[in-house]
């Protein structure tokens, strides 16, 4: 594991032992949202534009953003200018989100929401269901394989859908073997172009590795979108969906960027 994902999955594990202690799990099963319909993360992004629009505040990469926007006027932009899905992160330390983030972006919008987190723990995932999360991220390089098999497991469970994440061939193959065994063929695999060492972002990866791809999965590019330009080249591969973030994020109004963004991909 990469040392600042070490670093991130080390202080989650240690704030996850206080939120277990203030809130059980039969507290997050009486929330409201944890009974909602889920709505499919896999169809937003097959059927619509297959922009997948981050709110994050600031990052390990590139520190705040100071994004002048409120929470509510970034994800009802993202959801006007026709995004496939919101990407919300919930992780305090390093990237300044919170599940009631999460939970007042349900709120807003009727789009599919991701929650953007180092999932490490089954708790986890009922917090995502709790707090109105329609899919969660399982980072490859932050779990084994068994700990792949069973959050995967409880998140199909609570009809969340999974975008598997990965950083290499290693970590693809080692998803290509959770997925075989799934009934549903709605998968969602994304390559994040993120170099996690040296902090660069390199489209490249996501090039790279799509030829070793499970045929039936959708493929998602993150990081690094820099703009339409490489989202026409990745889709002209066979990517179908983008995750994008700083692109927005750093502008005073990210709703408008992401509009005029969108626009451009469709011209
Ligand atoms: O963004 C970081 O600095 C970072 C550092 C360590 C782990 C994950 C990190 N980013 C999470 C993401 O995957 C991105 O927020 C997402 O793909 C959007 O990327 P971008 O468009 O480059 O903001």
């Amino acid at each position: 594991m990469e040392d600042i994902l070490k670093k991130i999955t080390d202080r989650t594990k240690a704030d996850l032992m206080i939120r277990k202690q203030n809130t059980s799990l039969s507290d997050l099963r009486a929330m409201e949202n944890y009974s909602r319909e889920t709505i499919s993360f896999h169809d937003g992004i097959k059927y619509g534009s297959g922009i997948i629009a981050e709110h994050k505040r600031q990052s390990p990469s590139k520190g705040s953003f100071k994004c002048p926007a409120s929470l509510e006027d970034i994800v009802k932009g993202y959801e006007a200018a026709g995004a496939s899905a919101i990407s919300c992160l919930t992780d305090e330390p390093f990237f300044g989100g919170t599940l009631k983030d999460l939970q007042e972006a349900r709120t807003h919008v009727d789009i599919p929401i991701l929650r953007k987190d180092f999932m490490v723990d089954l708790y986890q995932v009922h917090e995502a269901r709790a707090y109105g999360a329609d899919a969660i991220l399982l980072i490859a390089a932050c779990l084994n394989d068994e700990e792949l098999i069973t959050l995967s497991a409880e998140a199909i469970n609570l009809d969340l859908d999974i975008l598997f994440e990965v950083h290499d061939l290693e970590e693809l193959n080692r998803v290509k073997k959770v997925v075989k065994d799934f009934k549903s063929s709605s998968y969602v695999i994304g390559v994040n172009n993120r170099d996690l060492k040296k902090f660069k972002t390199d489209i490249q990866i996501s090039k790279d590795l799509l030829e070793h791809f499970p045929k039936k999965a959708l493929a998602i590019s993150e990081s690094g979108i820099s703009g339409p330009e490489v989202v026409q080249e990745l889709q002209d591969l066979g990517y179908r969906g983008f995750l994008i973030g700083e692109n927005f994020m750093k502008t005073n109004d990210p709703g408008r960027s992401c509009a005029k963004f969108i626009k451009a991909t469709t011209l």
